[in-house]
Order: structure tokens, then sequence, then C-alpha cells
């Protein structure tokens, strides 16, 4: 991932359509706690550090390392530097890792307590791990739902920004807010806010998705920079291969949001009446809607700018001709001579 155009901190938070904003709880930050979610496939060689470096984070008190069907010796050493290791018995990818890991993270939350806040730590960080700590206070304070971390520049990275300019677009498409570094997966969330987020986009579109499906829901999100240092995918065969797939998984977490999105528009219009004429200024243009906008809520279908046409007539009027139909022609059958 590039580390070109990092943000200061901001916090970015979209105004959910329906609900109105979603007011961020107190957090209690004595008592809050973080389960910090390491998905790892065939890691063996930075497993170690990266949990020795994330259990030193404040406020982390359970690492939880999700093996993914790795084939070398990930689960062991993992366990040995510390986390509780769960495992897929064969390769799911990263998202269902990450599903796997909030699960367990749930089941060991003391009931009736606050859920622990969940920090998504990739496996590859080694000892940089401990840098995502500027991640947790923005979430444990509730000034954000959501940190994202942004990367420094990193040394063998071979991209083009191909997949990430596709998943920054889509982003500030539906939500208005463009992330300088749309798919780190350094994360820490609230569980409502991962909640939000699920089911979550497969593989590589896992990011996307989720930062596309909390924003939508008025969610806060901030970026933090953190000096963190991954395995950079490179510019061989294996790199671009790689990047392929991660340009797949992340369209396809483009286009079901918007085929989800495009599936509400079509029930919620369905369900109301049709524009009321009042509603329309002089020209016919629908008027704003409260947001300053016109047009629907994401951006993503912008209300068309010619006239608008009155709905037309709804069902009781096909069902009342048809009614009349069937009235009419009993009346001529009981009229006929037997
Ligand atoms: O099937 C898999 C593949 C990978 N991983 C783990 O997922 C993390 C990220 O994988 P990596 O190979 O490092 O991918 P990158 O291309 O370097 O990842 C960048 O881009 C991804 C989105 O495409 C984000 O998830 C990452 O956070 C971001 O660093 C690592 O901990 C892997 O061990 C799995 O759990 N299952
Ligand atoms: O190397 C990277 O940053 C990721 O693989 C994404 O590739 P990109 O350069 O096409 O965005």
């Amino acid at each position: 991932m590039s580390g070109e155009g990092i943000n200061p901190l901001r916090i970015i938070r979209r105004r959910a359509p329906e609900t109105g904003p979603i007011p961020v709880p107190p957090a209690d930050p004595d008592h809050q706690r973080v389960a910090a979610v390491i998905p790892a496939k065939d890691e063996a060689a930075r497993i170690a550090a990266t949990v020795r470096a994330v259990r030193a984070i404040p406020y982390v008190d359970l690492v939880l390392v999700v093996d993914d069907g790795s084939e070398d010796d990930t689960q062991h050493l993992a366990r040995s530097a510390g986390a509780v290791v769960v495992r897929h018995s064969h390769n799911r990818g990263k998202a269902s890792a990450m599903e796997t890991g909030a699960a367990v993270v749930a089941m060991r939350d003391i009931e009736d307590g606050p859920a622990r806040l969940l920090l998504f730590v990739d496996a590859d960080l080694g000892a940089t791990a401990v840098n995502a700590a500027p991640l947790v206070p923005p979430v444990v304070t509730g000034r954000a739902d959501l940190s994202i971390a942004t990367l420094p520049k990193q040394s063998g990275a071979g991209g083009r920004g191909i997949v990430t300019g596709l998943a920054r677009r889509a982003i500030q498409r539906a939500t208005g807010w463009a992330p300088s570094q749309p798919l780190s997966g350094q994360r820490c969330m609230t569980r409502a806010a991962f909640d939000a987020a699920t089911p979550l986009a497969h593989g590589w579109g896992v990011e996307t998705g989720m930062t596309m499906d909390v924003l939508m829901q008025g969610f806060a999100v901030v970026e933090v920079p953190c000096d963190l240092r991954h395995r950079a995918t490179g510019n061989d065969l294996a790199g671009q291969l790689h990047r392929a797939g991660q340009y797949r998984d992340v369209a396809m977490a483009i286009a079901a949001r918007r085929f989800r999105h495009y599936k509400q528009k079509v029930t919620r219009d369905a369900a109301e009446p049709g524009p009321d004429l009042d509603q329309a200024d002089t020209d016919g243009t629908l008027i704003d809607q409260g947001d300053g906008r016109t047009g629907d809520s994401t951006g993503d279908h912008p209300a068309p700018s010619g006239p608008q046409t009155p709905a037309p007539p709804q069902e009781p009027g096909r069902r009342s001709r048809s009614l009349r139909r069937a009235v009419e022609s009993s009346r001529r059958r009981r009229s006929r001579p037997r």
C-alpha cells in the first residue's frame, strides 16, 4: 500500500439517512478492554514478534490469532508467544478469519459487561505492530467508532494504485469521503460498528466493504497515522496475481453494496407514494432532502436533473379496474337467457 497522502487525524461522520446521527456512547476508559485479532496464513516468520508486540499495546487484554489454514508452524509459534489460537482447518480468506476472531472474542467477553473493542492487526507487522497503539484511544474515548491506520511509504512496494484507487473512488462515491489508504487492515472498532459491517465482504474486499457499511450507517471513522511496516507486495508475477485477487474482491464488495443500495431504494420507492407535487420546486426538480443535497442519500444514484413525473396509478387503481371488468362480465353472464 502506498504511504503517500497521509491525512492528519480527522474524523469523518456521515449522517445515517433515515435514523439521524448514531450517538457514540460515552466510553469508560477505566473499564474498556480491547481484543487484538490477528488473521494469519503461513506467517511463521513473523507471527511470534507480532503477537509479542501487540501484547504490549495499552488496553489489550486478549490476543487472538486466527490461523487461516496455514501449512506452516504459525499456530504453535503464536501460542508460544502468548496468543490464544483458533484455527480454520482449511484456508477461508482474511474476512472469514476476522469473523471467526470476532465471534471468539464475543464468547470471551464478560456477560453483561462492556463488549471488548476489536483491534484487527495483520500478522506480518512483526515488532512494529506495537505502533498500532494510537488506533485505540480515539475509539476508547468514543471520538470514533472505527479508526484506520495509515502507514508510511513501504520499501519494496510495487503497486500502481489501481486497487487502492478503485476502493477509494467507490467509498467516496457512496459516502463523500476519500480515505487515503482504503485497503489498510489495521483497524480498531466498537462491537456495534463491527456488527454494522457484518456479514463482512469476502476476502480482500473486507476493508472497502466495512468502511462503506459503517459510514453509511452513521458511525464515525478516523484515519490515524501509525509507524507500521509490513511485507509489501512487490512487482513480480506473484505480486501482480495477488493484486488481481484484491481487485476482484474489492470490485465484488463494491458491486454488492451498490446492488443492496439499489434494492433498498426500489423497496422504499414502492412503499412510499410518488413525489408530492408540493415537494417540487418551480422547474420540477426535487427539493433538498435536508442534508444539503438532492437525490438519494449515498450519491450512488443522484436525483435525475429533469422534471419529476408523478407516480403512475398504484395497485388499488388497477385492482378496481379488474374488479369492474369482473362485475360486468358476471352481470352479462347472469342476464344471458338459459
Ligand atoms: O487467506 C488469507 C490470506 C491472508 N491472511 C492474512 O491477512 C493479512 C493480510 O494479508 P497480506 O498478505 O499481508 O496482504 P497485503 O496485500 O499485504 O494486505 C494489504 O491489503 C489487504 C486488502 O487487500 C489488507 O487486508 C491488508 O491489511 C493490507 O496490508 C495477513 O495477516 C495474512 O496472514 C489470512 O488470514 N488469510
Ligand atoms: O501494493 C499494494 O498497495 C496493494 O497490493 C494494492 O495495489 P495497488 O497499488 O494496485 O493499489
